[in-house]
């Protein structure tokens, strides 16, 4: 599956673009804050109906406008598909699929499948537990209702008892029969949702393992583990050993809403001791392995977009990962960069088909490609 092309107006900093792309590798390149992650924005956010970035709609307008409209004409399992996507100020978001809208959005999640690489990615190895279960849950259930329906449950069940806890504390009383009943909620719910994560991380792991020795060339022990304290023992024994302390608390202190993943360098934590390159290594080998997942259970190649992947990471390991990226095993690819001096000596090396564009505040250029052609100028505006 690819994006034949893209076109946006008014979408943050971009007034009007319109881009054909390569089947396989486009690059963005252009000096800081000229609109190359905002490109990538534009894409992800035909996939996913919303900003990777900004979850705000009328921050994503242009400064001073009162809409934008981002439009991608793509091939899907050998069909065209054109999807359009309208926000103006005030109104309800508007989702097309060739001309047709949709009721629900959520009902075009999934039909164009797609992983981001950025840096703002790094909080899931330096941010809090959070991150990493909110990274689970979202890989898992973008193909899998049924968890995510589960996910609603638990956390609805999961607010009720903490309610009843403090109520409990406030009132200075104790039912134990209504707190039984949201016990049995979460014990249902929960023993299914760490089964689930533990057959992903299962997946997950050794395609982890593969891309992270193949990037750093084995010179790193790296490990990456699923941590739930229900792998520790039974849940609604240890909800009971637990409810004296839940009283205090007036929360729930075990249940899969504390799931961690650890994250390994040797035998220390990542977050400690990894260093910025080890950290962007480590995450850039877990969003490929979310790749492979992804691939693994959608009928269409996923798109790749990774942004700013020169910055914190030696020529090398670049190079190995532009490599792996334009490989048969991944389809069409995004780079953003701010020098071009890199992709020039990785590019030919390569051998994919490409189109280079050059940002500038106001357009959006090609720079080359090896499609034969000369290169298309499409001006912004
Ligand atoms: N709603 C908006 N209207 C106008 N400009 C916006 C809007 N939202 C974001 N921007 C601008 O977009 C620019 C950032 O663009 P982007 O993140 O795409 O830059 P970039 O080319 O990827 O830069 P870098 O190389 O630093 O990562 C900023 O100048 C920001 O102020």
């Amino acid at each position: 599956m690819y994006i034949k092309e893209l076109s946006v107006i008014n979408f943050k900093n971009l007034e009007q673009v319109e881009l054909e792309f390569s089947h396989k590798l486009n690059c963005f390149i252009g000096n800081n804050g000229v609109g190359k992650t905002n490109l990538l924005d534009g894409i992800y956010y035909l996939s996913f109906c919303k900003s990777y970035f900004n979850s705000v709609d009328s921050q994503n307008i242009r400064h001073e406008e009162e809409f934008f409209v981002l439009q991608g004409q793509y091939s899907r399992l050998d069909e065209d598909e054109n999807i359009y996507c309208g926000f103006q100020k005030g109104q309800k978001k508007k989702f097309r699929r060739n001309k047709k809208e949709y009721k629900r959005l959520s009902e075009h999640i999934g039909l164009l499948p797609l992983v981001m690489i950025s840096p703002s990615d790094t909080s899931l190895i330096m941010g809090g537990s959070d991150e990493r279960r909110k990274f689970m849950d979202s890989v898992i259930s973008q193909n899998d209702r049924q968890y995510l329906d589960q996910l609603i449950r638990y956390n609805r069940a999961l607010l009720q008892r903490n309610n009843l806890l403090k109520y409990f504390a406030a009132n200075r009383v104790f039912e134990p029969d209504n707190l039984e009943v949201w016990d049995a909620q979460l014990v249902m719910l929960g023993e299914k949702i760490n089964k689930r994560r533990q057959e992903f991380l299962g997946e997950l792991q050794p395609i982890f393992q593969k891309y992270y020795d193949f990037i750093s060339d084995g010179h790193e022990q790296v490990t990456l583990e699923y941590q739930s304290q229900l792998n520790e023992g039974d849940f609604e024994g240890q909800l009971k050993e637990a409810l004296q302390r839940d009283r205090v608390l007036q929360f729930t202190s075990v249940g899969i809403h504390k799931d961690d993943l650890e994250l390994k360098l040797g035998d220390f934590p990542m977050k400690k001791m990894g260093s910025q390159g080890q950290k962007k290594t480590y995450l850039v080998a877990l969003k490929l392995a979310q790749f492979d997942f992804i691939r693994s259970v959608n009928q269409a190649m996923p798109i790749l977009l990774l942004d700013d992947i020169f910055d914190k990471l030696d020529g090398e390991r670049v190079e190995k990962i532009v490599k792996l990226v334009s490989g048969n095993t991944f389809g069409q690819i995004f780079i953003t960069d701010t020098n071009r001096e890199h992709l020039d000596q990785i590019i030919p090396r390569v051998g994919a088909d490409y189109r280079i564009f050059r940002v500038t505040d106001g357009a959006v250029t090609e720079n080359g490609n090896n499609n034969g052609g000369e290169p298309k100028v499409v001006e912004n505006n």
